[in-house]
């Protein structure tokens, strides 16, 4: 399942972000690729011990707590410090899976990508080129979202940026253990509990129906999740 999530940061967030990120010193992203990806990885990242790195991933990570859809969608355990990378002109990540295990940086913690998020930072029209290409059993999605929504898609996916052809494409990208270890039970616990928010939206909270349902969407992470 690809999930958009709008408005993850506010038009000012955005803004905040993108003046650190003009005036930090980037590094060549191949210094945090496995040896498959860095062969075909191509592009620019703040180094994640940088102060900057520090402020804006407190900025995205705080957003992230606060989003109801987020939270929904992934039922984190555990997420990777936000990372930032940027693509200029003929810059691309050719076709990769994420690695499945990644430390936390400075930390003897390692975590499981369940899923990967691209949360964008430029707009459409600041780039051509450099969507985010993740394939899926139902064929290939291009997606390029405006500055400050986020995609989130299952790790095991096989994705890829395409090369910028024109200005450059900021984002930031990060990873999350989710405490529903598989895509299937994840996703049928997300539309359950959508569907229970719009039941709770028409006939209020203390609906016996909707309270018997939130019931059982909480027996069921109880029966599946790891905490
Ligand atoms: O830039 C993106 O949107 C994705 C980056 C990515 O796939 C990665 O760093 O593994
Ligand atoms: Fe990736």
């Amino acid at each position: 399942m690809l999930i958009c999530i709008p408005d993850v940061l506010g038009p000012e967030q955005v803004s905040q972000c993108r003046q650190v990120m003009d005036k930090a010193h980037w590094q060549d992203g191949r210094m945090t690729a496995g040896p498959q990806s860095a062969s075909v990885k191509n592009n620019m990242q703040l180094p994640a011990a940088s102060p900057e790195a520090r402020e804006l991933g407190d900025i995205v990570l705080d957003a992230l707590g606060r989003n109801a859809l987020f939270l929904s969608a992934a039922l984190p355990l555990r997420i990777l410090p936000p990372m930032f990378n940027r693509y200029g002109v003929g810059q691309t990540f050719g076709v990769h899976v994420d690695n499945a295990i990644r430390n936390v940086p400075g930390s003897a913690t390692r975590i499981r990508t369940d899923l990967s998020c691209t949360l964008f930072l430029s707009e459409p029209d600041e780039y051509e080129g450099g969507e985010l290409t993740i394939e899926t059993a139902y064929g290939a999605n291009e997606v390029k979202l405006p500055a400050g929504h986020a995609v989130l898609y299952p790790s095991t996916s096989l994705h890829c940026v395409q090369p910028v052809t024109s200005g450059a494409r900021v984002a930031s990208f990060f990873w999350i253990q989710s405490m529903i270890r598989d895509e299937s039970p994840r996703s049928m616990l997300f539309e359950l509990d959508q569907t229970i928010q719009e039941l709770q939206g028409e006939r209020g909270l203390d609906d016996p129906a909707s309270v018997r349902l939130t019931g059982v969407y909480h027996n069921l992470i109880r029966h599946w999740a790891e905490t």
